[in-house]
């Protein structure tokens, strides 16, 4: 089973990936992007926000996800599979910064994914305030440097994101004790 924690940086998505390994010790954890060793080059590259153009940062992120697909999910399908983000990420960011059109969008995360989607979306849903200070704790990378209320516009288009791809979406109050933010995925895995 193929499930994926989505959220804003900072939403808490990696505290609960480490929380729900404890619970599922022969899972494979991974991340996009990133889960990969050509993954780890390319997110270097996106995340120092060096690109000039928004397209090319939108296909290396698929990118990643093709080498992602085929080299960690698809050899994994029949062990549990939680993923520290997925297509839904690339979908909603390009949603909101991209002039692609919607259909092609889908397009593209078929093409990349070979239709191989998480099961269940868990996504963890920040409050602005909630979103400031967790920004102001930490070290921003290019991204987290557009600013709370492009996360904030991030956070909607994610629920759209989900939508167009067909995906089943869980939302969960992220600003819950960790314990039971964990309690509450594990209660809705198997649903
Ligand atoms: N439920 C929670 N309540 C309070 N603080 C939390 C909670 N969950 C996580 N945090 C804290 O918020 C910060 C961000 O958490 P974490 O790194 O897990 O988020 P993330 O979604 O993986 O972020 P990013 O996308 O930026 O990598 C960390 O300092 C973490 O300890
Ligand atoms: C998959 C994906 C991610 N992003 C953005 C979202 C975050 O700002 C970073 C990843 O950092 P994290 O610490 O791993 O959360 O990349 C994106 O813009 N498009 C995507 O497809």
């Amino acid at each position: 089973m193929y499930i994926a924690i989505e959220g804003i940086d900072t939403a808490g998505k990696s505290t609960q990936i480490a929380a729900l390994k404890k619970h599922f010790p022969q899972a494979v954890t991974t991340k996009e992007p990133g889960g990969t060793e050509i993954g780890k080059e390319i997110r270097e590259m996106v995340l120092s926000a060096k690109t000039k153009s928004k397209r090319a940062e939108f296909l290396l992120f698929l990118a990643d996800r093709a080498e992602h697909i085929k080299e960690v999910i698809e050899p994994n399908l029949h062990k549990v599979i939680i993923s520290d983000r997925s297509a839904v990420s690339g979908v909603a960011y390009a949603l909101i910064q991209e002039d692609i059109d919607t259909k092609d969008l889908v397009y593209l995360n078929d093409f990349a994914t070979k239709k191989i989607y998480p099961k269940k979306i868990f996504l963890l849903r920040l409050t602005k305030e909630e979103l400031e200070f967790r920004l102001s704790q930490k070290e921003l990378d290019g991204i987290e440097l557009r600013g709370s209320e492009y996360l904030l516009q991030i956070q909607e288009s994610i629920k759209k994101a989900s939508e167009l791809l067909g995906l089943t979406l869980i939302e969960i109050d992220a600003t819950k004790p960790i314990n039971e933010i964990t309690e509450e995925i594990l209660s809705n895995i198997n649903n």
